[in-house]
Formats: C-alpha cells, sequence, structure tokens
C-alpha cells in the first residue's frame, strides 16, 4: 500500500528515485550481447553526426557550383563525389545499425523473459499464494518485459538527437552564436512542461494497473477455452464483454483528456518554434541578399535550423517516454530482485535415505497473512507398509498436511520427522523425490502422453517401458494403444493433432505420472473424484500393491474405498478429532461415523428419494 501511495505523491523524487534501476538495465543490456551493444552505440553516434556531414557535403558542392561556374568543373565534381560517398554511407550506417537494433532487441527480450522463468521457479508456492507477489509476477510479464528495450532505444534515441542537435548547431555557431541560444531555449521551456505532463501520466498508468489486469483477465476468459463451455451456458458472453468494454472505455476517455493537453501544448511550442525558425531563416535571407553569405551556405544554414528544430522535438518525446518506461521498469526489477525464502530453499546435504516413518509432532499453522489456524497441534505417524486415509469435511486441513510434508509451505509450530529427522533439516530436492503426489488440481500438460506420464520422473522420459508400466498401473495402458502416436501423441486441444482426453482420463494420467516415480511414498488428494467405479476399485487395488513395503497416504471423500484403509484420521477444524480403523470408528459414532452414515445412506437411496418425492408432491 504504502508503494502504492509513493507512485501516487507525484514528485521530482520519485521520478529520479525511477532512475534508480538505470545500472540494472544497463547490466542486463550488457549482459544480452555486450558486443553488439557497443556495435549500436557507436553506429547511433555516427548516424547522428552524418545529417552534419550531408549538410557541409551540399554546402561544398553548391558553394563549388557558384565559385567555379564554367571554370573548373573537377573541383564541381570532387564536392559532388564527397556528396555521394557521404550520402551512401549514412544510408549504410542507418541499415548496419537497423539489423543491430532488430537483432539486440529479440535477444534481450528472450533474456528478459528468461530471468522472469529463471526467478518464478525459484519462488515458492507460498509466493504464488500471496497476491502482491503474484502482482508483481504479472505485472513484470505482461507489462515490463519489453520495457528495458525501450528505454534504450529512448536513450539512442537521445544520443542520436543530441550529436545531430550539437553538430548543426555548430555549423549555426560560425554564423551567429546567438541564434543557438534561441533555438536552444524554447524546447528548454517546453521540456519543463513536457515533464509535468509525463509525471501526471506515471500516475494516470499507475492508478490504471488494476484496471488494465481485470481488464487483461477478461479478454484471456473470452478468448480462451478454459471457460469456454461456462460462458456458453451461463450466457456469460455478453456480460464478461461489456465489462471489458466499460473499463476500456474509461481508458479511452482518460486518454482523450490527456493527449488533448499534450496536443494544446505540443501545438503552442510548435508555433512559437516555427516562429523563430522563420525569423532565424528570414535572417540568413537578408545576410545573403547583402551579400554576407554564399548560396551554399544559405541553404546550410537554413537546413541546421531545421536540424536543430525537429531534433530538439525527437530528443525531448524519447526523454517522455524514458520517464513512462521507468515506472515500468522498476516493476520488473522489483520482480527479478524480489529476495527468495530462506528456510525451504537452504539446501542441507542431510538426506533422508529410503523413508521407513513419518511423524508429525504438534503440528499448527497458519496460512502467511492470515490469522486463524488451519491446523492445531496435529500429531501421527505413519510407518512403512502402511496406508493412512485422511478425511474430514471441507476445509478442515487435509491438504495443507500434504503441502507441509512436501515442503511447499515452510513449518508455523511443532514439526515433521523423516526417520527422526526434522524436515527442516533436510535437502528439500532429495526430499521430494521420494514422495510421488496427486493433487486435487493436477495439471493437463498441453504435451504429449508421454511427457505428462514422464514428468513424474524425469530419468524414464524416454523409457516407454516404464512409462507403459505406469499407464497399466492407473488403467491407461489400453487407451494409449488406441492413441494415433501412442505414447507421443499430443493431448488437449491447444496444438495441432491434439488428442482429448475424459476428465477421468486425465486423472488416470495425472496417477501414472505419480506412479512413474520410484518414491517410498504415495500421496494421492482425491484421486478418484473422475474415476468410474471400476476405475477406482481397480485403481485402489493397484495402490494397494504399489505401497507394499512404502507408505501410502490418501485424502477421499469416498468412504467405500476409505473404510478399506487399516488406519483412518479423522480432521475436523484442523485437529484431529478421531483414528482407528473403519469398525472402531463407527463404533465411536463420532464424526467419522456421521459423515459415513450420511454417505451410506444416499447411497441406499433411503432418505433422499423420500424429500425428492416430497417435492414433487
Ligand atoms: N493458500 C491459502 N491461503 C490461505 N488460506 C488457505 C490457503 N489454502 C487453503 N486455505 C484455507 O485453509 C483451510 C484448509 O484448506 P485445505 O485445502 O487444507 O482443506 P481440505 O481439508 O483439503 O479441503 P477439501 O476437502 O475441500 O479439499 C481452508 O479453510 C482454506 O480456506
Amino acid at each position: 500500500m504504502k508503494e502504492q501511495s509513493d507512485y501516487q505523491t507525484v514528485n521530482m523524487k520519485n521520478i529520479i528515485h525511477t532512475f534508480k534501476y538505470w545500472p540494472c538495465i544497463f547490466r542486463l543490456l550488457w549482459k544480452s550481447d555486450s558486443k553488439r551493444l557497443m556495435a549500436i552505440i557507436f553506429l547511433t553516434v555516427l548516424s547522428g553526426i552524418m545529417p552534419m556531414m550531408t549538410l557541409i557535403a551540399s554546402q561544398n558542392l553548391i558553394n563549388a557550383v557558384v565559385i567555379h561556374m564554367n571554370q573548373k568543373f573537377d573541383y564541381i565534381l570532387r564536392a559532388f563525389l564527397f556528396l555521394v560517398v557521404v550520402s551512401l554511407f549514412s544510408e549504410v550506417i542507418q541499415a548496419v545499425r537497423g539489423h543491430h537494433e532488430m537483432l539486440f532487441r529479440n535477444i534481450l527480450q528472450h533474456q528478459i523473459n528468461v530471468s522472469i522463468m529463471d526467478k518464478a521457479i525459484h519462488l515458492q508456492l507460498e509466493d504464488f499464494e500471496n497476491a502482491e507477489v503474484y502482482d508483481k509476477l504479472q505485472r513484470a510479464q505482461n507489462e515490463a518485459n519489453y520495457r528495458p528495450y525501450q528505454v534504450f532505444s529512448s536513450i539512442l534515441g537521445v544520443l542520436g538527437g543530441v550529436v545531430t542537435f550539437l553538430s548543426a548547431a555548430a555549423v549555426l555557431l560560425s554564423w551567429r552564436w546567438w541564434v543557438v541560444c534561441i533555438l536552444l531555449f524554447i524546447p528548454l521551456i517546453s521540456s519543463i512542461y513536457f515533464v509535468k505532463i509525463g509525471q501526471h501520466e506515471f500516475w494516470i498508468q499507475w492508478v490504471r494497473a488494476p484496471r488494465y489486469r481485470k481488464s487483461w483477465y477478461l479478454n484471456f476468459l473470452l478468448t480462451r477455452d478454459t471457460a469456454f463451455k461456462e460462458i456458453k451456458l451461463f450466457n456469460l458472453g455478453k456480460h464478461l464483454l461489456e465489462k471489458y468494454k466499460k473499463i476500456n472505455t474509461e481508458f479511452i476517455q482518460e486518454d482523450k483528456r490527456l493527449l488533448k493537453r499534450r496536443t494544446i501544448l505540443t501545438l503552442v511550442f510548435q508555433t512559437l518554434n516555427q516562429f523563430a525558425g522563420d525569423m532565424i531563416v528570414l535572417m540568413i535571407l537578408w545576410s545573403a541578399f547583402h551579400g554576407e553569405i554564399l548560396v551554399g551556405s544559405v541553404v546550410a544554414y537554413i537546413r541546421a535550423v531545421s536540424l536543430t528544430q525537429s531534433h530538439s522535438q525527437g530528443i525531448l518525446s524519447s526523454i517522455f517516454s524514458i520517464y513512462q518506461n521507468n515506472l515500468y521498469i522498476k516493476q520488473l526489477f522489483e520482480f527479478l530482485e524480489l529476495p527468495l525464502r530462506k528456510p525451504l530453499d537452504v539446501e542441507t546435504e542431510k538426506t533422508p535415505g529410503k523413508i521407513h516413518t513419518i511423524e508429525f509432532r504438534n503440528v499448527s499453522f497458519r496460512y502467511p497473512g492470515t490469522e486463524d489456524y488451519v491446523l492445531k497441534n496435529v500429531s501421527f505417524t505413519i510407518h512403512e507398509n502402511e496406508i493412512i486415509a485422511l478425511v474430514g469435511k471441507n476445509g478442515s486441513g487435509k491438504t495443507t498436511l500434504v503441502k507441509l510434508l512436501t515442503k511447499l509451505y515452510p513449518l508455523d509450530e511443532g514439526d515433521i520427522f523423516i526417520n527422526g529427522i526434522s524436515i527442516n533439516e533436510l535437502n528439500t530436492y532429495e526430499l521430494r523425490e521420494r514422495i510421488g503426489v496427486v493433487f486435487q488440481d493436477f495439471v493437463r500438460y498441453e504435451l504429449t502422453m508421454k511427457e505428462n506420464i514422464g514428468f513424474g520422473n524425469l530419468k524414464y522420459l524416454d523409457n516407454n517401458e516404464k512409462l507403459m508400466a505406469s499407464a497399466e498401473l492407473t488403467g491407461l495402458f489400453d487407451i494409449i494403444e488406441k492413441m494415433p502416436k501412442k505414447l507421443d501423441t499430443q493431448l488437449g486441444k491447444w496444438f495441432e493433432e491434439g488428442y482429448q482426453l475424459s476428465g477421468g482420463q486425465w486423472q488416470k494420467t495425472a496417477l501414472a505420472r505419480a506412479f512413474v516415480r520410484d518414491a517410498d511414498v504415495y500421496i494421492l488428494d482425491e484421486p478418484s473424484a473422475a474415476l468410474d467405479p471400476l476405475a477406482e476399485s481397480e485403481m485402489f487395488q493397484k495402490f494397494f500393491e504399489l505401497t507394499n513395503q512404502k507408505i501410502g497416504l490418501f485424502i477421499s471423500h469416498r468412504f467405500c474405498t476409505v473404510k478399506h484403509a487399516k488406519k483412518i484420521i479423522v480432521l475436523d477444524k484442523g485437529q484431529i478429532v478421531e483414528r482407528g480403523n473403519h469398525e472402531e470408528l463407527i463404533k465411536a459414532n463420532g464424526l467419522y461415523a456421521s459423515l459415513y452414515n450420511v454417505q451410506a445412506r444416499l447411497w441406499k437411496e433411503i432418505d433422499f428419494p423420500m424429500q425428492y418425492h416430497k417435492r414433487e408432491a
């Protein structure tokens, strides 16, 4: 919030503050392609001098014609050839510079995208679920990744413009030095006004950012397949489009006001500039009329006046663009320089070895930035060759337990021991290598079937035998066999020749991905939600076999499966309220029994149809 108000207070200090990222920009530019960067800077300076060179060559030629008319043609020819060479050289420089700039822009953009993605893979889940960090990532990604090039290009604009401006001014200095002062004075005054407008635009852009993201999101919803079905069925298209239009119409209105102000100011200063220029041209003609200067010099001076005027405008618009881009650059580097969270990434040498026991000891947890405990004093132990079922109402903390065990969140209070060692002391990557998890919101990779399974264990990515063995465990084998390119079949509908799987088949793919891992612990969070009863029963049979001499943990709301687990842990509002096997828990007649009975009644169609009939009557 403070950060935001900093932007809203628009003053020179804040504007200057945004320049603090320039060293980072230059490091980034240098890192991207240092040789090309140097070449571009050199060519920019050179092309800044070229207009003046052309001007001097034209002046020479015209003066040569005037002086040597009907006398020596070779003087005229020499002056002409000089002009040809200078013009040609100027064209070549422009072309080579354009070529390098284009390439450099692509390389730089690639470098920035890689840096953003590299940063993102080093963040923690905690960061991704933190609106502020996510915001920074989104801003860096959507708005800021091309800005460094724009700043660079504007700096080049200023550099080239200043060189041309000064060299053209130098031509005029030899005639009347104070003419240069007049030509400088007007742009200087106008730049003060333009900086003020620039500050205002900063502010407008900043305030606009959240609305801009919303409009981006609406655009995303309307143009991707993710929300297509609901948008059609609930007939949301028009409603969402209207929302999008409303936000963007506001932007257009704001832009109109801004542009109006800018256009009026531009007009005023251009008129003043033009008037001053015309007066100076009149003076040049007056001097020529009195024979003080030659025709070539008349042309050269007039051209110099026009160059100084046009380049002063160019320099101003480049400075203006630098101001605007600086704000976004700040967002990019704020994201790239986000400090990585410590505890999860501390790499220790300690490896768990084969996991024989997992012990949760007095674990309590609150999500960062929230007050309420989602887990309270949770303690239980799982041993090798055991399967535990975690049950409880929605939001009771089951998935949170898995996130803590897999070190997706740092522990808050209490500890988790793997083979007697605290997970805080264990190497995160080694620990995760030994755990195979299927989350409720598993990923449907729009890639090949091979990748969808092989991502569970990259070392088997090209081992079709292993991948198919894992597919067999989840009942995918026959489906893959029938696919056009078997394991190499592209899945989903985003890319060419995509083969769309059903919801249950996607779930089986996610299970196969977890099963291909040579894990010691397999965790399934709602693994059967999309499976038909037969597939569910087969999958659990395989799961029981797979976890032989290993540890299995599954979260499920389906009591027909849960009842087969030897140990069942019942969570309620983050606390373990019951534990035991099915028979014990039914006998205890607590939460488990009541949840089980509700479901059993639904299966037996005792209560539900009666109510249904009552409503019909
Ligand atoms: N990233 C988060 N930030 C803040 N609160 C969260 C976050 N994720 C989950 N919660 C909260 O933590 C509580 C437990 O969530 P959890 O996902 O562990 O429940 P669950 O038992 O797995 O539920 P379900 O059966 O619906 O999957 C919920 O109240 C939820 O609102």
